[in-house]
């Protein structure tokens, strides 16, 4: 990163105020009239409609349009764990996208604690107050026993975005991918770099979108994950490979698909020549990618690349998920976001990619054009379609599988 971008980017946070995000007002607060119905004695009626009934809390407060984006800052982006407080500007990010993309009012959490029981027990006994829950940067293996005890606890839906966002984007953007290099995901020998959070759920979905598991080499820092490894977690045990390859070169050669979910600059060039022809590689890492594009380009003319971030073509990032993803779930007040739905968001942002693409996306994307192709498997975030093509098959797929709580809203997301 120049030193040029690094003070804008440090300008764009301080000012004009500190900080991304604000609370605004929904109602008038001017007059005597005003105050006397937003506060005592008129706040008192609301009050007592929700005593007696609590989905009246729907109707009366911004609960059904508000997410908590909660962390602890123990994998902070690719940064690692650099604890609570660092990790606010990321939290912050994420409630200006859910509010940019899909109108969701939302609000960082940062949670300072020292067990996953006293992590797990913070959040249950707040969420309530939210019509969801989204869990973000917490580190593996922590992150699972979170989300499980949470999603059993919590009576809104509860998403840790890092797994099952990246995994929606990275499916969607990868099928994608395949169609255009011509290959079919039940023959790719797929590498995975990474065996925390995003990588265990990437694959995960990819396996229900059709790839072997047997044809998956995951790494993490010491090398492949094999069967004979007596040091891995529940998690990576899933993952272990019987193979006597160990090394990052050992299993990338013939390889169709690279996705990295680890850290910067771990895919060296001449690992990347050893791929199969016509190679995918999703170099998502954030901030700085496992191999960036330009190093890649040079030495394969065949590829499809991706990354997580804004600059380049093909940004793998879970932005493109969890705003429509939570904004279908919350409308139809759904009690979780399970496999139907994840399944239906991945087709809506996959089909939305071959279509053609508004100027206005184009002009603020600021390039010239933009058709699905080798540079375009996914759409850009700033797509305004798909804000209502995701959260309506989110809501569909709620509604069809059974965890939805009210109806479909009558003409919902019709444009
Ligand atoms: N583009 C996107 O939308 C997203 C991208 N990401 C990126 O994925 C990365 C991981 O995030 P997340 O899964 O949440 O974090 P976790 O902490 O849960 O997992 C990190 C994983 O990366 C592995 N790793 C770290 N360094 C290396 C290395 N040098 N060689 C091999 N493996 C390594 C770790 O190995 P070990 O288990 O041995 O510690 C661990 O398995 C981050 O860079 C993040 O920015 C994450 C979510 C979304
Ligand atoms: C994009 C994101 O959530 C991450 O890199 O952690
Ligand atoms: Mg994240």
């Amino acid at each position: 990163m120049s030193e040029d971008f690094r003070q804008q980017a440090l300008h764009y946070h301080a000012y004009p105020v500190p900080g991304k995000i604000s609370v605004e007002l929904s109602k008038p607060a001017n007059t005597v009239e005003d105050l006397a119905l937003a506060y005592s004695p008129g706040v008192a009626e609301p009050v007592r409609e929700i005593a007696q009934n609590a989905e009246n809390v729907y109707k009366y407060t911004g609960k059904g349009n508000m997410v908590a984006v909660i962390t602890n800052g123990t994998a902070i982006l690719g940064l690692g764990n650099l604890g609570p407080l660092a990790s606010k500007p990321v939290m912050e990010g994420k409630a200006l996208l859910f509010k940019r993309f899909a109108g969701l009012d939302s609000i960082d959490i940062e949670v300072k604690h020292r067990t996953i029981d006293e992590f797990v027990d913070t959040v249950a006994n707040i969420a309530d107050t939210f019509g969801g829950i989204n869990l973000e940067d917490i580190k593996a293996p922590d992150c699972f026993e979170i989300e499980k005890r949470l999603i059993e606890r919590c009576q809104v839906p509860v998403f840790h975005d890092d797994q099952h966002g990246t995994a929606i984007v990275t499916a969607a953007g990868m099928l994608n991918a395949l169609e255009l290099q011509g290959k079919d995901i039940k023959e790719a020998v797929i590498i995975c770099l990474g065996a925390g959070a995003a990588a265990v759920a990437c694959m995960e979905l990819l396996i229900k979108c059709g790839a072997q598991r047997e044809k998956i080499y995951m790494l993490d820092r010491k090398g492949v994950i094999h069967t004979r490894r007596d040091d891995i977690n529940e998690y990576k045990q899933l993952f272990a490979n019987n193979t006597d390859k160990r090394t990052l070169e050992d299993v990338i050669e013939g390889a169709d698909i690279f996705v990295g979910v680890s850290g910067p600059d771990l895919l060296a060039p001449e690992a990347l020549k050893l791929m199969a022809d016509k190679p995918i590689v999703f170099a998502c890492s954030n901030p700085d990618p496992e191999i960036k594009p330009e190093l890649a380009h040079a030495v394969r003319n065949d590829l499809i690349m991706g990354t997580g971030r804004s600059d380049y073509p093909n940004q793998v990032n879970n932005v493109i998920c969890f705003p429509f993803i939570f904004r279908g779930a919350l409308d139809v007040r759904a009690s979780e976001i399970n496999d139907e739905m994840k399944l239906a968001a991945v087709n809506a942002i996959r089909e939305l990619a071959k279509e053609p693409v508004p100027a206005e996306v184009i002009k603020a994307a600021g390039v010239d054009k933009l058709a699905f192709g080798p540079d375009y498997i996914i759409p850009k975030p700033m797509d305004p379609r798909l804000l209502p093509r995701v959260a309506k098959a989110v809501a569909v797929a709620a509604v069809e599988s059974g965890v939805a709580r009210i109806e479909m809203p009558v003409g919902y997301m019709e444009v």
